[in-house]
């Protein structure tokens, strides 16, 4: 049986679970549920802190697991990245007050507030910086107002928390964080039952972002369409009744779809739509 670690608390809990679920697995109906078994996938489920989710994957006793790129940087833990999964998405950067520190070169001799100090004291020291680190466990925003820090290093989405507590972010991002699919590291080759359920998270990352987009076109102005509908091999045409015209099939990125629609339109092709996919298997 698969043994899969997965958020049971946090940013990363909810979206994780969703996603599972997309992929056709079972999940924990109460919050409190700290295993789940599911026959049907031969999958069991270990809901543990996302915080400890790369050191259980690399003692080796969970196959995988689903965590922060940060929380996987910062635990030291011997786990690697295998796939991006595009949700909590969100940097992780130096902040102050505005006007006290203009580049992270400032940062010798202050101290640094975080809950990632194994992240925090490695850039540090990548950056030859001579900073003290001091740890805390959230709510970091508020230790420059109460004395025990001049700076922090602290996840950011949307600024907002930064904003509340007057604080301004110092330099370019530390790093860029998602959620992520983790193994231990080294391990050779990825078992039929770990690729399986990757393949089952790329459909559903496949299905999020594409449509299937359907339109008719006259012949003559077919390679043209195509060029704007290229799809992910190449795209199905049907033959029409009506000899002059095709039908033509084809996957388009969600984002792109309703430009796509306005020039093929502009090109001649008439009843355009799209449809949602809901698996997908590339
Ligand atoms: N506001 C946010 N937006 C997007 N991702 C976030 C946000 N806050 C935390 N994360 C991500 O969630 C992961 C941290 O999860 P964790 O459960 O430890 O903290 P949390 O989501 O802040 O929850 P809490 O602090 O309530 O325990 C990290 O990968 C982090 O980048
Ligand atoms: O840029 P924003 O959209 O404001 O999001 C970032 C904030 O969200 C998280 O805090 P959380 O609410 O989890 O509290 P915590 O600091 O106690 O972890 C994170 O630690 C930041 O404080
Ligand atoms: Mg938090």
């Amino acid at each position: 049986m698969l043994r899969i670690a997965v958020p049971n608390k946090g940013s990363l809990s909810g979206p994780a679970g969703e996603m599972l679920h997309e992929a056709g697995y079972q999940q924990r109906k109460a919050s409190k549920e700290l295993v789940l078994v599911d026959p049907e996938n031969e999958v069991e489920f270990f809901y543990l802190r996302p915080r400890d989710i790369a050191i259980y994957v690399s003692s080796g006793r969970l196959d995988i697991g689903i965590t922060g790129r940060d929380l996987l940087l910062d635990s030291g833990a011997r786990a690697e990245e295998l796939l991006p999964l595009g949700f909590a998405r969100s940097t992780f950067r130096f902040a102050a007050k505005p006007g006290t520190i203009s580049s992270p070169a400032d940062l010798n001799g202050l101290t640094v507030a975080t809950s990632y100090e194994g992240l925090v004291a490695k850039h540090l020291a990548d950056k030859g910086i001579d900073a003290s680190v001091v740890h805390l466990d959230g709510a970091v925003e508020t230790a420059i107002e109460l004395g025990v820090a001049q700076v922090i290093a602290d996840v950011v989405e949307t600024g907002t928390s930064l904003r509340n507590a007057g604080l301004e972010v110092v330099g370019e991002p530390i790093l860029e964080s998602e959620a992520v699919v983790v193994r231990r590291s080294g391990t050779e080759e990825q078992s039929p039952k770990v690729q399986q359920f990757l393949r089952r998270l790329q459909g559903v990352l496949v299905a999020r972002s594409y449509v299937m987009m359907d339109y008719d076109i006259r012949a003559e102005h077919l390679e043209e369409a195509v060029a704007l509908t290229p799809g992910l091999e190449s795209p199905t045409i049907s033959p029409l009744h009506d000899q002059g015209w095709v039908a033509v099939r084809s996957m388009v990125r969600t984002t792109d779809a309703q430009r796509i629609m306005d020039d093929l339109y502009d090109l001649g092709a008439r009843a355009i739509l799209t449809t949602g996919i809901h698996a997908c298997r590339l």
